[in-house]
């Protein structure tokens, strides 16, 4: 037992007390700072010197679903988006080891499933000189990361629009942009074909490929899928859960196969207000789509309807200047731009080819009985007739009024004859309706000049249209051969 005199007493009971005060202030500095932590909007983590991570904060918590024992350690890595885990774990090394600040920008998967972009800042932290480990917090910036890469998606497509890049590239442009926005999003266009009303594939990278064809195979309808019925009724449909969906019970062996849970789609519309197609998100897990998800779905279907309607215009813009107006067999010019190709073809390979120059027989007689448009219905009638006739690399046109040129490539001037002749026994044998109840029967008178490799465009053409020439003036309905190729 030790006795304390009264001076060495008071002195000791005056430590005491400091000792208190200091651990109360202590006490209170710790909960205020485990206060601030905890209301702190951003998401606080905290690792020691060994690496690992030991405190998460009641935000970070929150945000991910997970408990404190699921992030710690290295935990945390299995909420991060697979692509961004390799780079943000050598981000964390590389500044562990030089123990310098650090910032890294990934996605966070968020207790509702949904990938959220996050950027995270990270200090070393010193008791004294001694290192202890590392803090940092991580903010929530996805609306703005989404706004960045959406204005990015729409000035890339809009360019390839302006550029006359084709349309399946811009379509891939929009769906990609959209799942770079929306990580765990699975985006497909699809373009509505006005006549059979089928579903055609404009883009849908992540989709499974037999998904995408057994799609393809279906007729947009109400209550066939999502996309089915927003391209009829246009309307945006929400599937957040398919198997319990009414429009999808038919093809939930699709979806399950494929992995798909939620779908939402929504119409495209050309400025005219006409459908053209639909664009759809689809989920692994049931989801329900938040306001911004509505604004992203309109704002990839606007772009996708720009681009579809672009397409369409040039599309048909083309077929204008290329084909005539009423057969819609190639027009004169091109079909001159492909005899020429055809000729440095034959020149360089030594293939034959031929030449056909067609015209109708008495034509002006069809005319005056019976009327231009009954004529025209018969050059229509006698261009499907060669059009059925032709093989992919053959090319037919309308050279004039009732003449038509044949380009047959591969042909010699003997198949070029054998041709001829047939499609002129046709034409002789076919009844041409012109209404309900009136039909006539034409004839055909046709010349061949087989294709030389030293010969020019204008002089194949002045061959052919010679032995034409001579099968019109040795009675019409005949198939004559250019002088020099007779057999
Ligand atoms: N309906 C219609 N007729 C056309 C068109 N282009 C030319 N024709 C007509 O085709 C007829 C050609 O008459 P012609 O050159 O005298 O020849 P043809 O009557 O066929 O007599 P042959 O060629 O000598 O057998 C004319 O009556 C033209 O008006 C067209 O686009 N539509």
């Amino acid at each position: 037992m030790i006795t304390l005199n009264e001076q060495e007493y008071k002195s000791l009971k005056e430590q005491a007390e400091q000792l208190n005060t200091v651990t109360d202030e202590l006490t209170a500095a710790l909960s205020l700072l485990q206060d601030i932590s905890e209301s702190a909007s951003a998401m606080i983590w905290m690792s020691g010197s060994d690496q690992k991570y030991h405190y998460f904060n009641q935000p970070f918590l929150e945000f991910t679903g997970k408990q404190l024992s699921e992030l710690s350690g290295f935990g945390w890595i299995e909420t991060v988006y697979p692509e961004d885990i390799s780079r943000c774990i050598s981000t964390y090394r590389k500044a562990f080891t030089a123990r310098q600040r650090f910032e890294v920008i990934y996605r966070l998967k968020r207790h509702d499933g949904e990938y959220r972009w996050i950027i995270c800042h990270g200090a070393p932290r010193f008791r004294g000189e001694q290192f202890v480990g590392f803090i940092g917090h991580c903010l929530d910036f996805t609306e703005h990361k989404r706004n960045e890469i959406l204005e990015q998606t729409r000035s890339e497509a809009l360019s390839q629009v302006a550029t006359g890049m084709p349309l399946k590239f811009i379509l891939h442009t929009i769906v990609s942009g959209i799942e770079k926005a929306k990580p765990e999003a699975l985006c497909s266009i699809q373009l509505l074909e006005p006549k059979t009303l089928k579903l055609k594939n404009g883009a849908a990278p992540s989709l499974p490929d037999f998904y995408t064809q057994e799609v393809e195979k279906l007729t947009a309808e109400i209550g066939i899928g999502c996309c089915g019925t927003a391209a009829v009724t246009g309307e945006i449909v929400i599937a957040e859960d398919i198997n319990n969906h009414p429009d999808w019970q038919d093809f939930l062996h699709l979806t399950q196969k494929a992995g798909l849970h939620s779908c939402w789609s929504a119409p495209i519309f050309s400025s005219q207000g006409e459908i053209l197609g639909t664009f759809a998100i689809y989920h692994r897990e049931p989801h329900s789509p938040g306001k911004e998800d509505f604004t992203i779905i309109r704002h990839a279907a606007e772009l996708a309807g720009i681009a579809i309607e672009r397409a369409r215009d040039t599309e048909q813009l083309n077929r204008l200047a290329t084909t005539d107006y009423l057969t819609g067999l190639a027009n004169r010019r091109v079909f001159f731009q492909r005899l020429e190709a055809e000729i440095s073809r034959v020149q360089r390979s030594l293939n034959p080819a031929s030449l056909l120059m067609l015209d109708l027989d008495h034509f002006k007689d069809i005319n005056d009985r019976f009327g231009h448009a009954a004529g025209d219905t018969a050059l229509k009638t006698f261009s499907d007739i060669i059009r059925q006739r032709l093989r992919d690399t053959d090319v037919a046109a309308r050279v004039g009024g009732e003449e038509f040129a044949l380009l047959l490539p591969g042909a010699d001037a003997e198949a070029a004859h054998h041709f001829a002749e047939s499609l002129r026994n046709v034409i002789e044998l076919t009844e041409l309706h012109l209404g309900d109840t009136l039909s006539i029967q034409l004839t055909v008178s046709i010349g061949i000049a087989e294709i030389t490799p030293q010969s020019s465009a204008e002089q194949v053409m002045s061959r052919a249209d010679q032995a034409l020439y001579l099968a019109k003036n040795s009675g019409r309905n005949r198939v004559c051969r250019a002088a020099d190729d007779a057999a």
